[in-house]
């Protein structure tokens, strides 16, 4: 049995004075979420299209299921794809597109109204996709990527144009799809679309491996030892905890974060001081601070040309 897993190895891709890949490895396995991440002009699409055939490494490969695309016996079945949600002619009707693609892959038209179903976008089914909305044709794409009913789904920035229903609606398709076992890939410039979605991310920035790690462990290491603290008496507690040797920074007007003590230390010497506070508790980072946190010591990412821009919140 095939072990679908996506293997990239040593990939590396220049356009002219351009390198938009440069010797990036990394693995996704079946049965989770994987997001991958960049910036604007990381080198995701790049190397997605390198994953499916479409451009030719300089050097490296990547492999799915240990194939390159092009070799892969049944691609439809293999894998599922969606690329450029705007590849749709603009005068076909959602359900004709689909079944084009079916009837070129063998597949039977059954599977179109299957896949319609699975998307939302029965109701449409009989509309051109030229008066789609971005969300509408993003449904659109991820039905013809699932049309095969794949083992590797691999989708780039699918929740583009997807309002909060939408984002929402893919959070669980994506999830469901991993729970089946397949190999999910999804790549976002923006960490903060995969929160909830992805169990493990591969971050890049100027064609780059920067992290390949569980989203829970990036967390973890986010989060740190930092207790946040809510009180009005903002200046007694500061005191107080400073001088049971914890580091105190100020994060709002009633509110402290708190470092090298314990949440319960710093109850104990609030109760002691007699500092009344509201809320104490454990910092809990975001994938958004995660993935800020790890661009910042990339300084070459932001310090640089075409890579100036920050990653968008
Ligand atoms: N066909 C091409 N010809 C020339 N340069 C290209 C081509 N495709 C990509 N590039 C360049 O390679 C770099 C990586 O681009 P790529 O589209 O892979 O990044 P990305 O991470 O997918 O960005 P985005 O989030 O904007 O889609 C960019 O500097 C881009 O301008």
């Amino acid at each position: 049995m095939t072990e679908w897993t996506i293997a990239v190895s040593g990939l590396s891709k220049r356009y002219g004075g351009t390198v938009a890949v440069d010797a990036l490895s990394f693995t996704v396995r079946p049965g989770s979420v994987t997001g991958f991440v960049g910036p604007n002009g990381a080198g995701k699409s790049t190397t997605l299209r390198m994953l499916l055939g479409l451009d030719a490494p300089d050097s490296g490969s990547a492999l799915i299921g240990g194939r390159p695309y092009r070799a892969l016996h049944d691609p439809l079945r293999a894998v599922g794809a969606l690329l450029d949600a705007e590849a749709v002619h603009p005068g076909r009707r959602a359900r004709a597109h689909l079944l084009w693609q079916a009837r070129y892959n063998g597949l039977p038209a059954r599977r179109v109204d299957e896949v319609l179903e699975l998307v939302g976008l029965e109701p449409a089914a009989r509309k051109r996709a030229g008066g789609f909305s971005l969300g509408m044709r993003q449904r659109l794409g991820i039905a013809g990527a699932l049309l095969g009913d794949p083992r590797v789904l691999i989708l780039d920035e699918p929740v583009n144009g997807l309002d909060p229903e939408g984002i929402r609606w893919i959070r669980g398709l994506l999830r469901s799809l991993a729970a089946e076992g397949r190999t999910v890939l999804v790549s976002s410039h923006l960490m903060s679309e995969l929160q909830d979605t992805a169990d493990h991310v591969i971050v890049i920035g100027r064609g780059r491996l920067l992290a390949d790690r569980a989203v829970a462990e990036l967390l973890a290491a986010a989060s740190g030892d930092r207790v946040v603290l809510h009180t009005s008496h903002r200046a007694e507690a500061m005191t107080v905890l400073a001088a049971a040797g914890g580091t105190v920074s100020v994060l709002g007007a009633d509110a402290l974060t708190v470092s090298g003590l314990p949440v319960e230390r710093v109850a104990a010497e609030l109760s002691g001081g007699a500092v009344p506070f509201s809320a104490l508790a454990p910092h809990r980072a975001s994938l958004e601070e995660a993935y800020l946190d790890l661009t910042r010591d990339a300084a070459e990412f932001r310090a640089h040309g075409r890579d100036t821009e920050e990653p968008r919140v």
